[in-house]
């Protein structure tokens, strides 16, 4: 375990220069406090879990000191947003601090969200409010805990500063980690103002720092571009089987590692619903449940076209094509886990989605139903389930098969239950939970939200005295507007 001031730094971004990112400084907020910390994410970094309440910590974490060896650069990007082509991106209200090195050898940016204006501000302020910061920490590290590839959060400090939004509220920082902070929008950036030789810098930083592997391939940035495809299918197999809805895949939001990025107007589904729409600004649906599968595709072709100057559109058609069977397999895979089933069979697909249309029409609670079809047998399980259902023939019809397949899926109800609560959690981070932690976070009690966070960081473990927090939502929690102004 480290001290705070034992941080080892090597800011490899910083070292492309400033065609990359701009030097600033981060601005502090004024009487700073620790609202919470991810132990989790300490660990990433060495660092002893109780230094977060030390005051160095939101010192720190608040932009008041800095280590010497850091680096703290304001990173430019473009990228698509609603479809939309935007050239002038870029960290409005970020910075990158530099990467630290821990004790395994690996880097970890650290990036502190809300310090301040930069050249990328545009019309902002520079700075993020509490609320959203407890969002994207929450969020972040219940991802985590589910297994989701995400961005990671160590801390948010909170502070007297105001921040004018729709009303007044109070600035905080958000510290978060990822093994890098490159999106798709970093390519865009570069082939779309035409600096060729800054694109060749990037891509070949991106090549040797985070894919090592495609280095030595006949075409490697065929083989980025093959591996970036993979991992978004893989990822976004994984939202769509746990229910997550991101809510602005704007192609500034997608990491080039394929990691989940940017907790904007995010919500996991309470009922099932694949039209659901989480963001309130997005009128037409755009970033909607089920869209994010030809969405995330739509953000893929747009890299894709930012690295023409490198691969024959031919070869990165060939890739893009293999996005959606590779996500498919990914989710029938996940899906089969979750309904306890350890082998695949035709019709299984089906099955899904006969199911997921039952769930759709009664409003069934996304994450209940597989935590019940896993607690008892099969029998047992779906008579249970069935009050629920209002469509009773069709549920009857799809449980029939449901029981047979599962009996030709052998195994022992222990095993099947074992199996069925490892990947099935009890607890998400459903809004209203969020909403309740940041109200009281508000009135300076940060108790829920420490709380909510240690929940979700076992999401899959029964945890006797929490069985509120996986309840569904009350009347008032259902359709909750998340602010898109953070
Ligand atoms: N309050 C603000 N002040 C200045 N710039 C802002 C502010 N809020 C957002 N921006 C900028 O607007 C753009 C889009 O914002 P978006 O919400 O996608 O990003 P973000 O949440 O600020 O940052 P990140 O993508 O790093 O998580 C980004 O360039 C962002 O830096």
């Amino acid at each position: 375990m480290k001290s705070l001031t034992e941080l080892t730094f090597d800011n490899r971004f910083a070292r492309l220069g400033d065609a990359f990112s701009t030097e600033v400084a981060p601005e502090p907020i004024a009487e700073p406090r620790l609202v919470v910390a991810s132990p989790a994410a300490m660990a990433v970094l060495d660092l002893d879990p109780a230094l977060a309440e030390e005051p160095v910590f939101a010192e720190l974490f608040a932009g008041h000191k800095l280590w010497s060896t850091a680096a703290p650069r304001a990173m430019v990007y473009s990228g698509h947003q609603f479809g939309v082509y935007n050239p002038r991106l870029g960290d409005g209200r970020g910075l990158l601090l530099g990467e630290v090195l821990n004790d395994a050898g690996e880097h970890w940016d650290l990036h502190l969200k809300g310090a301040g204006q930069t050249p990328y501000s545009r019309m902002g302020d520079g700075r993020a409010v509490l609320r959203s910061s407890i969002r994207e920490f929450l969020a972040s590290e219940a991802l985590h805990a589910l297994g989701i590839p995400t961005s990671r959060a160590l801390c948010v400090t909170g502070s007297s500063t105001p921040v004018w939004r729709e009303k007044q509220e109070t600035a905080a920082m958000l510290l978060r980690l990822a093994p890098s902070h490159v999106r798709f929008g970093h390519f865009e950036y570069f082939y779309y103002t035409g600096q060729a030789e800054q694109l060749k810098t990037l891509g070949e930083f991106v090549l040797r720092e985070y894919f090592p592997d495609c280095l030595p391939q006949e075409q490697p940035y065929a083989a980025l571009f093959r591996e970036v495809v993979e991992r978004n299918a893989a990822l976004i197999a994984q939202w769509q089987a746990y229910g997550f809805c991101h809510g602005v895949m704007n192609t500034d939001n997608m990491s080039i590692l394929g990691i989940t990025f940017d907790y904007g107007p995010y919500a996991f589904l309470d009922d099932f619903d694949a039209r659901h729409i989480c963001n309130h600004s997005d009128d037409a649906g755009r970033y909607s449940f089920s869209n994010q599968v030809p969405i995330a595709h739509w953000n893929l072709a747009a890299l894709a076209q930012a690295l023409t100057p490198f691969v024959e559109a031919d070869s990165l058609r060939a890739t893009l094509a293999l996005f959606l069977p590779l996500y498919q397999a990914h989710y029938l895979d996940l899906m089969r886990r979750r309904l306890g089933l350890s082998s695949a069979e035709d019709g299984d697909e089906e099955r899904v989605q006969h199911l997921l249309q039952l769930m759709q029409g009664s409003a069934i609670d996304y994450t209940q139903f597989f935590r019940r079809l896993g607690a008892d047998a099969p029998t047992e399980a779906l008579a249970s389930l069935r009050e629920d259902f209002v469509d009773l023939a069709g549920f009857d019809a799809w449980a029939a098969d449901y029981r047979a397949r599962s009996a030709r899926d052998g195994g022992s109800q222990d095993e099947r239950r074992a199996r069925m609560h490892a990947v099935n959690p009890k607890y998400i981070l459903r809004n209203y939970l969020a909403q309740q932690a940041i109200e009281a976070a508000e009135r300076g009690d940060y108790g829920p939200v420490r709380e909510l966070h240690a929940v979700l960081s076992r999401p899959f473990d029964e945890q006797p005295g929490r069985e509120p927090y996986a309840e569904r939502p009350p009347d008032w929690g259902k359709h909750l507007a998340i602010s898109c102004s953070s």
